[in-house]
């Protein structure tokens, strides 16, 4: 059955062929839309669902497979849509959601990095870009972005997992990201990336322990995600803002999508604790996306509320 579908992990191709199959037989409601492509010049697809023309309809961002290696990630990306279609009209929510707002997804946002990972290392994090100088390949594409770029939690050496890339945005796939954003911004009013693993739900700031202007409001929206998830799930994620929370991260996709002015940014950290870590088991699978589901319609639910 189709449910199957989601629950497992899927090759590149297979996403590919997924997006395309999608959007062709959703033909009102899923527009593909090519963002960019890759180091390796794959394509970087990004869905659209829209379910009614309302003229001033507000957005959402939700990218996955950033890191190549956290494959629950994509997999929570095809679960939404997978749920917005078949759920829209009987669910309350992901309709209130839905009726109010369009979603952008972006289901691989590394395609080189992802399928390095079934082909060569399980265990490979950034994109595939190569540094001539160090004969090292990849930038941590989650510390390329412009914002208080390759400081403390960054590391400017070439063969490091945390590598901030030659100059902001000088990778193919974060640039794509950027440009995108840059240019939806008056529309977009929440973005989420999702990784994993270890369970959290963070917000800015990661790239300094500074508070960020809405601190108690997205802090708010986390701990209400967080205890529905406690409750509906008996999971515990923890919350809070990253460099607190996780660790200093700086050049990151929700610290930048929250300074371009898109004011509800978070970065959801999907199952588990360790035990499996990037390796979860597909039979988690729909454990970790019913989670992040959760999470997911509690914080834009309470983004409808506010603006
Ligand atoms: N924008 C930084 C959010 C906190 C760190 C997130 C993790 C996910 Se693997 C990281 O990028 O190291
Ligand atoms: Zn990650
Ligand atoms: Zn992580």
């Amino acid at each position: 059955s189709s449910s199957s579908f989601y629950e497992r992990y899927h090759s590149l191709e297979d996403i590919y062929y997924w997006i395309n199959r999608t959007a062709h037989d959703f033909p009102n409601t899923v527009k593909v839309i090519l963002i960019g492509s890759s180091y390796e010049k794959r394509p970087l697809y990004v869905l659209k669902l829209s379910m009614n023309d309302n003229p001033n309809k507000k957005a959402m961002w939700l990218d996955c497979g950033i890191h190549a290696r956290e494959w629950v990630s994509p997999a929570f990306c095809l679960w939404f849509v997978h749920y917005s279609l078949s759920f829209h009209q009987q669910n309350v929510d992901i309709t209130n959601i839905l009726d109010n707002m369009d979603v952008y997804i972006l289901p691989v946002m590394n395609p080189d990095g992802y399928k390095y990972t079934w082909t060569t290392n399980r265990m490979w994090r950034k994109n595939r870009s190569i540094s001539k100088s160090s004969g090292c390949f990849g930038a941590d594409l989650n510390r390329n972005f412009d914002a208080n770029w390759c400081t403390e939690g960054a590391s400017s050496n070439p063969c490091s997992e945390i590598y901030c890339g030659a100059f902001p945005e000088s990778e193919p796939e974060s640039q794509a990201v950027a440009n995108f954003l840059r240019s939806h911004k008056d529309s977009i009013q929440l973005y989420l990336t999702i990784h994993s693993y270890s369970q959290m739900l963070l917000f800015p700031y990661s790239y300094t322990l500074e508070e960020s202007d809405n601190h108690n409001d997205l802090l708010e929206m986390a701990q209400e995600a967080a205890q529905k998830i406690r409750r509906y799930y008996r999971n515990i994620y923890r919350y809070g803002a990253g460099a607190k929370t996780i660790y200093l991260a700086p050049g990151g996709s929700d610290d930048w999508a929250y300074n371009l002015g898109i004011k509800y940014s978070f970065t959801f950290e999907l199952q588990d604790r360790g035990r499996y870590g990037f390796l979860l088991p597909p039979s988690q699978i729909s454990s970790a996306c019913n989670e992040a589901l959760l999470a997911t319609k509690v914080i834009a639910l309470k983004v409808l509320e506010k603006t």
